[in-house]
């Protein structure tokens, strides 16, 4: 049993680094706003500054999809569109499943952006015999008794897990038995899987504490008093947050 970690190597078997995945998202949403605006067409610069990336490393990124883009004209925004989902494997249907649906789990499952983006939310699963057949964002929750069953019939293969801590792993064991091999976890605990399964961790409490540590910084610096302010931080942690998608500590992280 691997604990609680993405078993990925640095680079993908394809030749693609993690890091470059972890942007593809980033490009596809800029792209996708460019593409609803009907723009044909965007330089690296351009397309850098709205996915917030440094545009070097933008270019770096889209030669390993083979793409170089056209001296003077940039790149193709659909043909870009294209390639990234394909690259993310968005451009086939991937169907989900929420496990908890309690304040998180009902929000998420409200959330338009899933299906929008080829995450169909195939089911709603909770635990407390009273919620089952309520409908939640039109989808009717299902007991947890049915969870392999669900499983199997839809061929689910990401999970999605927002139940309280002290439920989530024993949750994830079934998911993966029943044959769920990605695991996106909202609960504050760390999760046990077997190797070939991968886990995303979202914690907001983490970013907002970052966010603090960042604030403390930033009012030090203010007050001479409180002492010399700290040139380090400001030139390389806080700097790298700041620019977001570039700096290391990403909203969505490997559990
Ligand atoms: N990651 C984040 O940023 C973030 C933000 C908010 C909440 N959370 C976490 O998300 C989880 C849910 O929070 P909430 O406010 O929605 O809680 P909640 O109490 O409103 O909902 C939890 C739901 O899980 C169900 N549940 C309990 N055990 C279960 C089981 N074994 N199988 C299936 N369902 C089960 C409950 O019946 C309930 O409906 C908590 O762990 C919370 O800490 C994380």
């Amino acid at each position: 049993m691997a604990t609680g970690r993405t078993h990925r190597p640095a680079t993908r078997s394809r030749g693609i680094p993690e890091a470059t995945v972890a942007r593809l998202p980033l490009y596809l949403r800029a792209l996708t706003a460019l593409s609803e605006r009907s723009v044909p067409t965007v330089s690296s610069e351009e397309l850098a500054a709205a996915a917030g990336v440094n545009s070097a490393k933008l270019r770096k990124d889209f030669s390993y999809l083979g793409s170089y883009g056209t001296r003077g004209v940039g790149y193709d925004v659909e043909y870009l569109v294209y390639q990234i989902s394909r690259e993310l494997g968005l451009t086939q249907d991937w169907p989900v499943v929420i496990v908890g649906i309690g304040n998180l789990g009902a929000a998420l499952a409200n959330y338009g952006g899933f299906a929008s983006r080829g995450f169909r939310v195939a089911a709603l699963i909770d635990a407390d015999p009273a919620m089952a057949g309520k409908p939640v964002a039109g989808i009717a929750v299902q007991h947890t008794d049915e969870l392999e069953q669900i499983i199997t019939d839809n061929g689910v293969s990401i999970g999605v897990i927002a139940t309280p801590a002290g439920a989530a792993q024993q949750v994830c064991e079934r998911l993966v038995a029943a044959g769920v091999t990605s695991i996106l976890n909202f609960a504050p605990t760390v999760l046990t899987v077997p190797d070939g399964v991968d886990v995303r961790k979202v914690d907001l409490s983490i970013e907002l504490q970052i966010l603090a540590f960042h604030e403390q910084r930033k009012a030090g610096e203010e007050t001479p008093e409180s002492g010399p302010p700290a040139p380090v931080a400001r030139t390389t942690a806080a700097a790298a947050d700041r620019k977001g998608p570039d700096g290391d500590v990403p909203a969505v992280m490997p559990a």
